[in-house]
């Protein structure tokens, strides 16, 4: 069966040199991806780049066996794609309620109540917090309405910014295992993590990039053993 999406040889940037250079890996239907690298390594701008926010400079990207290559942002949230970007995804001024629905805007479910009833029940914490400013919330919460927003247009694939960046440790592992709810409800998601140890338990994939390069690939299991990726990347002894 072929990938839900795959990625081959991309190169993208931002109107400068290069930032990822020839970056190849696929994400399997209903699995959970990672890709993980140093500060600097591009891993934001590969998620950026699939969802049409670079320049792209060689290479292909398939969802579905369809080419996102040259495609609109508005266009791949109504293919079944949403993004969480790292800072500002939420509208701090807005009800955690508003902040829902702004997620349908450019998408609209087919039944609206529906779909955020299925997301109040990933998220049952913010059901007491639906009237309240959502900058009012907590680091965790306000992610959650983050995560919330971005499955309110149901999508296939969510590609997800650091979604545990800044949060405490016991909020961390919260978002953790939403992630794992939110894969149980069928949607793919690919993820950037620094906390790459924790990513790499849950994920059945990851990708490490470096210098905007392929690095390794493999399981979650497979590279947390690896002893190149471990000395590198996680901080040295085997879990
Ligand atoms: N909008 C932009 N315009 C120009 N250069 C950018 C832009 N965004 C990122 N870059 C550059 O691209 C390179 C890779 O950045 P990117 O954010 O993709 O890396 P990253 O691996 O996600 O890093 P981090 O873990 O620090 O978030 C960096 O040198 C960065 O300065």
């Amino acid at each position: 069966m072929s990938a839900l999406l795959s990625v081959r040889g991309l190169s993208a940037g931002y109107g400068g040199p290069p930032i990822i250079e020839d970056v190849s890996f696929d994400v399997e239907e209903n699995e959970i991806a990672v890709i993980l690298g140093p500060n600097g390594a591009g891993k934001s701008t590969v998620l950026k780049t699939i969802f049409a926010l670079t320049s792209v400079t060689g290479g292909a990207i398939d969802f579905h066996g369809t080419s996102l290559v040259g495609r609109k942002t508005s266009t791949l949230v109504t293919i079944g794609i949403s993004a969480v970007p790292q800072s500002r995804n939420i509208f701090p001024h807005l009800s955690v309620d508003e902040n829902l629905d702004v997620g349908t805007y450019a998408a609209p479910p087919a039944d609206p109540a529906a779909t955020r009833e299925n997301v109040l029940e990933l998220f049952p914490d913010l059901r007491a917090k639906l009237k309240q400013p959502a900058g009012e919330l907590s680091g965790g919460q306000r992610q959650m309405v983050a995560l919330g927003r971005a499955l309110m247009c149901e999508p296939k694939l969510m590609l997800l910014d650091e979604p545990t960046a800044g949060l405490s440790p016991a909020y961390l592992e919260r978002i953790f295992d939403l992630l794992l709810d939110i894969r149980k409800t069928g949607v793919t998601i690919l993820l950037v993590e620094q906390n790459a140890r924790q990513a790499l338990q849950i994920a059945d994939h990851g990708h490490v990039l470096v210098n905007g390069r392929n690095f390794a690939s493999g399981t979650g299991k497979a590279l947390l053993a690896d002893e190149n990726v471990r000395r590198s990347f996680l901080g040295g002894a085997a879990a």
